[in-house]
């Protein structure tokens, strides 16, 4: 894969100023940005256009699960925003994508990827089966990826470890975007289909979200440097 911006930082913070000081000490040419739903419900689109202004992709991670036409709608407002990247649940079902994916054809000709969260990093077995779902999160994943991929989305996300299967049934350019990332020293927090960053890039995860492991530690730019050095030594 020829893109070198793997890593892709989860700005989850609860206002624009903190957010922002944290995009300061990032490199718009080595990695992109993400916005999730509770900086984006706190500071609106106004902290998206800041990190455009300070040269940053972004990826807008606001998981848009609704009857298709407000899936639609929502998606176009994100591409209207600019972003590099938007998601949906997969599991909002046919219909719903293939709605966010025409939508999106008419706002940029579909310039923005749209990609499906597949099963949660933070859900395991059980968490599936109480919702009266009796397989492992992999089928479940696989499933998903195949509905995405044939609603004519650009890819999914799912657990790193969950790369080297889907990559047998989906095809080579289907973005792959993997959480749960935690360096071998890492807290891990309420994540449990987890990977190192070494062994996302092995697996042949195409961007790796990555979140606390940069953004709570003592020195963020020096994790976020250590991590680099782990994806090249891996690549
Ligand atoms: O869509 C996502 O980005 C996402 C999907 C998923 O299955 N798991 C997951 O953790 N995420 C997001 O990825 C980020 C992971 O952050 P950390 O766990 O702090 O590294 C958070 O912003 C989550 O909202």
């Amino acid at each position: 894969m020829n893109d070198t911006k793997r890593v892709i930082v989860a700005l989850d913070y609860p206002d624009q100023i903190s957010a922002l000081k944290m995009a300061d000490q990032l490199d718009p040419e080595k990695c992109r940005v993400k916005v999730g739903k509770e900086l984006f419900t706190r500071a609106g689109p106004a902290v998206v256009e800041a990190l455009h202004g300070k040269g940053f992709e972004v990826f807008l991670d606001l998981k848009f699960h609704d009857i298709p036409n407000t899936t639609a709608k929502a998606v176009r407002a994100a591409a209207e925003m600019g972003v590099w990247m938007v998601n949906v649940h997969a599991s909002g079902g046919r219909r719903m994508m293939e709605a966010a994916r025409n939508e999106l054809e008419q706002v940029n000709g579909a310039q923005t990827l749209l990609i499906a969260v597949t099963v949660l990093t933070s859900m395991e077995r059980q968490d599936l089966a109480d919702l009266g779902l009796d397989i492992e999160p992999l089928e479940q994943v696989k499933r998903l990826a195949r509905l995405t991929e044939s609603s004519g989305l650009d890819g999914v996300v799912c657990s790193a470890q969950e790369v080297k299967p889907l990559r047998q049934i989906v095809s080579p350019g289907f973005q792959l975007v993997t959480p749960g990332i935690r360096p071998a020293d890492a807290e891990v927090g309420d994540q449990k289909r987890i990977m190192t960053p070494g062994e996302a890039i092995i697996a042949g995860s195409t961007h790796l979200v990555i979140g606390r492991p940069i953004t709570r530690a003592e020195v963020p730019v020096e994790a976020l440097h250590r991590i680099e050095q782990e994806i090249l030594a891996a690549r």
